[in-house]
C-alpha cells in the first residue's frame, strides 16, 4: 500500500511539536531524521530550480543561435543573389567587350582582327579553297576633301553595306582599314568569285550615294584578288592580293585584277 505522505508528515510534525515526547529515547532520532529529510527536500528543490533555470538558459541560447543562424542564412542568400547577378553582368559585359573588339566601330562589319582569326581557321581547314579580295575605294580622299569627313564616313558605310549585300553567302567581308575592305571566299568556285567581284565593281560604279537632300556622290572601287597556291601562307596570299590591287589602281581603277 502506498503511504499517505501528507498524513505521515502531519503526524511527525505533531509528535515533534509535542513537548511531552521530548524525553522519549526515539524523539531525538526522529527529530534528526526529520531534519535530514527536510534538508534533502530543500536540496532537491534547489536542484530542480537549478535544472529549470539551466533548461531556460539552454532554450534561450538555442533560440538566439537559431535567430543568428537564420540571419546569417538570409545574408548568405542575399550575397549569393548579388554574386549571381554580378557574375551574369560580368559575363554579358565580357561578351559585349569581345564582340566590340571584333567589330569595326564605323561600319559594324568584322574588323581586321576578326578577319585574321577567320583566315587562320580557314587556312587550317582547307587552304586550297581560299580566295582573297582586297577592295579599295578609288580616289576616296577627293570625297572627303569635297564633302567633308562625315559624308565620307557615310559613303564608306554604304559601300561596305553594298559589298556585304552583293557578296552574300559566297564570302565574308571585313573592314581591313581606312577605305579598304577584305573579302574571303573559302569554298567557292573560281568562276563564281570572278563573277561576284565583277558584279561588285559594276554595282558600286552604278550606285548614287546620297542622303536624299544635300549630295549625290558617285565612286568606284578597285579589287585585287589572289587564289591559294601551294606554299602560300596567309601573309603571302594577302600580299599577292595587295599587289594585284596596286596593279588595278595603276591600270585605271574601277576593275578587278588577279594576282
Ligand atoms: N571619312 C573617312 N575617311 C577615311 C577613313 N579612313 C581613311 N579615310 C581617308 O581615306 C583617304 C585615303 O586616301 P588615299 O590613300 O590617298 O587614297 P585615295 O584617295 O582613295 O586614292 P586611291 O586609293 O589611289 O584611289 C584619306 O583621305 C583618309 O583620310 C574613315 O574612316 N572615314
Amino acid at each position: 500500500m502506498k503511504p499517505d505522505i501528507k498524513a505521515l508528515e502531519q503526524k511527525v510534525t505533531a509528535v515533534l511539536a509535542n513537548t511531552e515526547y521530548q524525553d522519549h529515547p526515539l524523539y531525538e532520532v526522529l527529530n534528526d531524521l526529520w531534519q535530514y529529510n527536510q534538508g534533502q527536500w530543500s536540496r532537491m528543490e534547489h536542484m530542480i530550480r537549478l535544472s529549470d533555470s539551466y533548461q531556460d538558459m539552454i532554450l534561450q541560447r538555442e533560440k538566439t543561435l537559431g535567430e543568428r543562424f537564420d540571419k546569417h542564412l538570409r545574408q548568405l542568400e542575399k550575397i549569393t543573389r548579388i554574386s549571381d547577378r554580378y557574375q551574369t553582368a560580368l559575363r554579358e559585359a565580357n561578351l559585349e567587350l569581345e564582340q566590340a573588339s571584333y567589330a569595326d566601330a564605323l561600319t559594324g562589319l568584322p574588323n581586321r582582327r576578326k578577319m585574321l582569326r577567320r583566315l587562320k581557321t580557314e587556312f587550317e581547314l582547307c587552304p586550297e579553297g581560299i580566295f582573297i579580295a582586297m577592295i579599295d575605294i578609288d580616289h576616296f580622299k577627293n570625297i572627303n576633301d569635297q564633302y567633308g569627313h562625315l559624308i565620307g564616313d557615310d559613303v564608306l558605310v554604304s559601300v561596305g553595306n553594298l559589298i556585304e549585300h552583293t557578296v552574300g553567302d559566297l564570302g565574308h567581308i571585313s573592314r581591313w582599314g581606312g577605305e579598304e575592305f577584305l573579302v574571303i571566299f573559302s569554298q567557292a568556285e573560281q568562276n563564281d568569285v570572278e563573277q561576284c567581284l565583277q558584279n561588285l565593281v559594276k554595282t558600286i560604279s552604278a550606285e548614287r550615294f546620297s542622303n536624299g537632300e544635300d549630295y549625290v556622290i558617285r565612286t568606284t572601287i578597285s579589287i585585287g584578288v589572289s587564289h591559294f597556291e601551294s606554299d602560300d601562307s596567309i601573309d603571302s596570299l594577302i600580299t599577292r592580293a595587295d599587289s594585284a590591287l596596286y596593279k588595278a589602281k595603276n591600270s585605271g581603277r574601277n576593275r578587278v585584277v588577279a594576282g
